[in-house]
């Protein structure tokens, strides 16, 4: 263990919470040691001006003993101040062997409190801390705090006898924390926390308890605090009444994910490509058609016209399409500002990619404009918002859909916004567009492979599956259902999200695996020339833009 600060305070670690000294102290000494040393923490790169103790709440734990879940916040020179979860727990020197479980990366300093000394740590890694939490689930428990409640609710998944269960944290590593409990429930505990409610309780209560959609985890129960309704400081955390801080799931026995699963389709396709040999299996085109199929499921049981505002279908407003245009218009202009900031770090078939995608610029305003005003009758719901193959486990014979937190770039409240379902089949197709391309032009079987060639299998492969899970998704509503007036309608909004969706993609890739940026720019260059051809239709307008060299993606040319 690597401990490079201690602390001393004459404070006693049960009485802490109420010592806002001790806070001061802490905040500026280990803690923003430790924070910055977190995957979660998504301040790492920005100018820290400061952390403070917002609030710090008290969980009392099964042996008599306290921990604390303080909200932290992080100041920075530019932009608003983020607030961060981080659960504390105090191992006592004298504890025996609770220690051993304590990973170095849960550990934050010694500290002797009173006179008692031992090791500050976050309290996920603290077994009695976990089934604090479960026990507080399982009975509904409200634990008043000096700033509003902390409330527990109960969902239906979690069942009857489950108080008390082994629990581990998971070894992933993201932005938020896992843990189980008897490997039978999946309990996520949110770091960056929002104003208000996180959708992803909302729509998994929702699908779970109205809509008893079986391919989600069922819902366990969540974990919210309610804070005081007064505002004293202006403290944005305290303008609204509830902070989600955890939830619940049924644990989903899987050994992959859909991303990883479609990877293994693909090590068997490739091994075709270079006797010329295009093989794909029954069985794989039978996984993709039920991922249509649950696809649509989910978008039915999203779809439920008695449902309170929140979830109730919604017509494409002039306030939604404002909405929609700003928010493209926004995006489009960061990434070109990102484009030519970072092009010279990009490869030669990156650039010219790049190049198409910037000189189409005239073509995609228009088309963005254009849905201003065109009619449109299709309907809008709740959706999962962040739709990849990442986000679906592969059970055995099945799919199960997960983490409907949204898109990690968006607020929460533009994350609660109604989009035509069309957005997730986006996501979903830009997947597969990913998992082909990543798959074929990095991969030593294919590497003295005919660029143009290696193009057209990946297109073809990429066209069968996209064809293949569009055909199962759409077969779900029968035809003529609320949500898609037409093919025409579904042909515009399907562009546009793949489009939207490419571009966000184009961000990702540029900030975390600049080697992968040809594929969103591919993907935005397709869906150009899909816009030409319908322009090109529509009247004798000219082509704008250059025609697209095939080959684009080959990462090294022979
Ligand atoms: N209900 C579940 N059962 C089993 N594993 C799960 C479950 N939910 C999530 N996971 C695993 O935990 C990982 C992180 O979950 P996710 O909801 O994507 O969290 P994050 O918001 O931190 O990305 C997933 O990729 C998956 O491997
Ligand atoms: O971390 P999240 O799952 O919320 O999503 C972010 O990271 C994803 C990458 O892991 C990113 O997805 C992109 O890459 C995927 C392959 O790794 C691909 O399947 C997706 O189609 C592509 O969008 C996602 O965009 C980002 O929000």
């Amino acid at each position: 263990m690597v401990i490079t600060q201690s602390l001393t305070t004459a404070t006693s670690w049960s009485t802490a919470a109420s010592d806002p000294k001790l806070w001061a102290m802490l905040t500026q000494t280990l803690l923003p040691l430790y924070v910055n040393t977190c995957r979660w923490f998504a301040g790492k790169a920005r100018q820290q001006t400061g952390f403070s103790a917002r609030t710090v709440h008290t969980l009392p734990l099964p042996d008599g003993n306290v921990a604390y879940l303080l909200i932290l916040e992080a100041s920075y020179a530019d932009g608003v101040p983020e607030n961060y979860l981080l659960p504390l727990s105090f191992i006592a020197d004298q504890t025996g062997d609770a220690l051993t479980d304590v990973p170095d990366k849960g550990r934050i300093g010694e500290v002797t409190f009173g006179r008692k000394s031992g090791i500050l740590v976050d309290a996920i890694y603290d077994g009695r801390f976990r089934q604090a939490l479960l026990t507080a689930i399982y009975h509904n428990q409200i634990v008043s705090q000096t700033d509003g409640q902390l409330t527990f609710h109960r969902g239906q998944g979690l069942e009857e006898g489950d108080q008390e269960l082994v629990s581990r944290v998971l070894p992933v590593d993201s932005s938020n924390s896992a843990m189980t409990f008897g490997d039978k429930y999946f309990l996520k505990l949110y770091r960056k926390l929002f104003q208000e409610t996180n959708p992803e309780v909302d729509m998994v209560a929702f699908l779970t308890d109205e809509s008893h959609f079986a391919n989600i985890p069922a819902f366990g129960g969540s974990v919210v605090w309610q804070a005081a309704d007064t505002n004293p400081s202006g403290s944005p955390l305290r303008d609204h009444a509830d902070v989600t801080l955890g939830m619940m799931q049924r644990m989903v026995p899987n050994d992959k994910d859909s991303w990883m699963q479609t990877g293994d389709y693909l090590n068997d396709f490739l091994y075709g490509v270079p006797q010329r040999m295009f093989a794909i299996r029954e069985d794989v085109f039978d996984k993709v058609e039920l991922l249509g199929r649950r696809t649509g499921e989910l978008h039915c049981a999203l779809y439920k016209p008695t449902a309170d505002a929140a979830f109730a279908p919604e017509p494409f407003t002039d306030d939604y399409r404002q909405f929609l245009i700003k928010r493209f218009e926004d995006l489009l202009e960061r990434r070109y500002a990102l484009l030519i900031d970072n092009y010279t770090k990009l490869d030669a078939q990156a650039q010219r990619l790049a190049w198409v995608f910037m000189e189409a610029k005239e073509m995609i305003d228009t088309f963005i404009a254009d849905f201003r005003t065109r009619p449109l009758d299709s309907l809008r719901i709740r959706i999962h918002g962040d739709y990849h193959l990442g986000q679906v486990l592969a059970t055995e014979n099945d799919f199960v859909i997960i983490d409907f937190e949204g898109e990690p770039e968006s607020s929460i409240t533009d994350r609660k916004i109604k989009h035509s379902p069309l957005k997730d089949v986006a996501g979903m197709i830009r997947s597969y567009h990913y998992a082909v391309s990543a798959k074929l032009f990095n991969s030593a079987e294919t590497d003295t492979l005919d660029p143009d060639h290696l193009q057209r299998v990946s297109d073809r492969w990429f066209y069968l599956i996209r064809d293949t899970f569009l055909d199962a998704y759409l077969d779900v509503f029968g035809a003529p259902h609320p949500l898609f007036k037409n093919n025409t309608e579904i042909n515009f909004l399907l562009l546009i999200y793949l489009l939207e969706k490419a571009v966000y993609e184009l961000g990702y890739e540029i900030s975390y695996r600049p080697s992968w940026v040809k594929i969103p720019l591919k993907g935005i260059i397709d869906v150009v020339r899909e816009i030409e051809k319908i322009r090109l239709s529509d009247g004798n307008v000219e082509s704008g833009v250059p025609m697209l060299q095939t080959g684009l993606l080959q990462t090294q040319r022979p």
